[in-house]
């Protein structure tokens, strides 16, 4: 099977409340997006990377992919209005009968096993959506209204959610709705059944300040181990 991973960056990291978008922050002194890259390269010699960046930081992106010397397996184009927006630009450059890994470019502490994982039970199963159990007490609340709910059943979704490209791109042909939050979603609404597979803790989003100080202490962790 093709390998393509669509790894969207085309966000501006409102959350994040810095004037450069958070891909390009520096963890360890190099751009966040940097690892994540590097991680899909080092995963398969033969998987093609489409990058999606925002139309106004191009050359931003570009001088990370010359960090990494692989232009020749990374292909660019342009983010969308939304999230969905961006991954759907990024699809379209994906061709039929491949497994897709979508991710998000700043969950830059992605593991090679878990890219892995996730190849093996899209090919058996047509997809694997990495999930992790809750590890606080949850509620369901609506206005001044709230209830428990039962943690034991809420599992927390990550990225990469990989495919079957013929499973993912006629649903990426929907029509947008917001209750679209990732690719599970879609491809559900399309009437199709998506596998959950394990994830890993620590491949967290980098949402807000605090995040990146998680991933600096984890990426140091991972250089002594190395180191060792
Ligand atoms: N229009 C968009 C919005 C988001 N993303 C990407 O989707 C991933 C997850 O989104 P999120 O953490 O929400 O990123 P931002 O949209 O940049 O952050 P915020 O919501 O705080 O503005 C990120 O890698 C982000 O760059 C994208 O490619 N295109
Ligand atoms: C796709 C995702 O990373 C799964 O956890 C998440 O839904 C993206 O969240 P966002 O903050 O709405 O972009």
């Amino acid at each position: 099977m093709k390998k393509y991973a669509v790894i969207v960056a085309g966000g501006s990291g409102v959350r994040m409340g810095n004037s450069v978008p958070k891909q390009f922050l520096l963890l360890h002194g190099k751009p966040l997006l940097w690892y994540t890259l590097h991680s899909f390269l080092r995963s398969y010699p033969d998987l093609q990377i489409i990058l999606v960046l925002p139309e106004d930081h191009m050359p931003k992106g570009r001088e990370v992919i010359n960090m990494l010397d692989a232009s020749d397996r990374i292909t660019v184009t342009s983010g969308g209005k939304t999230r969905y927006h961006s991954v759907r630009n990024g699809l379209q450059l994906v061709p039929d009968d491949s497994v897709v890994f979508v991710h998000d470019g700043v969950r830059c502490l992605i593991s090679v096993p878990l890219i892995h994982r996730c190849y093996k039970q899209a090919v058996e199963k047509g997809s694997a959506i990495p999930a992790v159990a809750a590890t606080d007490s949850i509620r369901i609340a609506s206005g001044e209204e709230h209830h428990v709910a039962d943690r034991q059943q809420v599992r927390i979704i990550q990225t990469p959610q990989t495919f079957l490209s013929n499973i993912i791109k006629p649903a990426f042909e929907q029509e947008y709705s917001d209750d679209f939050t990732d690719e599970a979603t879609v491809v559900e609404a399309f009437g199709t059944k998506v596998f959950l597979t394990e994830g890993d803790y620590d491949n967290i989003k980098i949402t807000r300040p605090v995040d990146m100080m998680i991933a600096e202490r984890i990426i140091e962790e991972r250089l002594a181990l190395r180191q060792a």
